[in-house]
């Protein structure tokens, strides 16, 4: 078990995109400056999507050299490549297309139209991610500098949501989804011991319907019932919240505001 969750919470979704997006750029730069390179985890939906907007607004983004940054995807919607469902086209239309990434270190997980279907197309990215894991990493995927996700209002974070398979998987470190509650229904998600590996996991909740995914997640409850629960970094776990997302933590997280 890791130290407790840390949260910061911020006045609207838009600033909590923004100062994520600072966090993230300072996060990178350290990471380059140190060992030459950094690698980030991203995720789908609509907090991860604004902040990779925000990101790409920021005039501090040059600080990053974005040639020596790896980029890996928690989850992936099992879509023809190109859709606009995909992680991937959402990622690449927010920030991807608009900066100077090296081809070979954007790794995005496979589409329907392949070659694969969904649990042959999970091995394959399973593969991809040990191929880039050194011995230093302890186990078959890399030291992520940064994993984030995005916390559904279900609790579900990448594509493990309450009480299906992928969420109890303990051994592979990536998975195919059947029967995912929202479509689509078939993915592909990195399972809890591979998020496990990141230095930082940041969970990203901002808005009204976050709020009750956010209280039971942070509250005690379980990882089959409440996903987000059991996502946690090696060295850290951030929660960025906004501050409808945090308006249902019980006092003792998130201290109402004194009158
Ligand atoms: O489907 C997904 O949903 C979650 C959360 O999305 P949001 O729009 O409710 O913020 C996301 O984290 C995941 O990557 C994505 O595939």
């Amino acid at each position: 078990m890791t130290a407790a969750p840390q949260l910061v919470v911020h006045r609207d979704k838009e600033l909590m995109a923004q100062a994520a997006a600072a966090r993230l750029i300072t996060k990178i730069v350290d990471a380059q400056a140190a060992r030459g390179h950094a690698s980030v985890v991203l995720t789908g939906g609509r907090n991860g999507n604004g902040v990779l907007a925000a990101l790409a607004a920021s005039p501090a983004k040059d600080a990053i050299d974005w040639s020596r940054l790896d980029l890996w995807w928690g989850d992936e919607r099992f879509l023809p490549d190109g859709d606009p469902e995909r992680n991937y086209t959402q990622a690449k239309e927010a920030l991807l297309d608009s900066v100077p990434l090296n081809p070979a270190r954007v790794h995005p997980m496979p589409a329907s139209d392949g070659a694969y279907e969904v649990d042959a197309a999970a091995e394959i990215y399973a593969a991809e991610l040990t191929a880039a894991a050194s011995p230093e990493d302890h186990g078959p995927v890399p030291t992520f500098d940064v994993l984030m996700l995005g916390v559904g209002p279900d609790t579900h974070v990448a594509s493990l949501f309450p009480e299906l398979p992928a969420v109890r998987e303990t051994e592979r470190s990536v998975v195919g989804v059947h029967g995912a509650p929202k479509p689509p229904p078939t993915r592909v998600t990195l399972t809890l011991p591979a998020i496990r590996a990141a230095r930082e996991v940041w969970l990203l909740a901002a808005g009204e319907d976050k709020a009750n995914a956010a209280a039971i997640a942070l509250s005690g409850a379980g990882e089959v019932q409440a996903p987000a629960a059991g996502a946690y970094g090696r060295s850290r776990t951030l929660w960025l919240l906004d501050a409808a997302a945090a308006s249902q933590l019980p006092p003792e997280l998130y201290p109402p505001a004194v009158a």
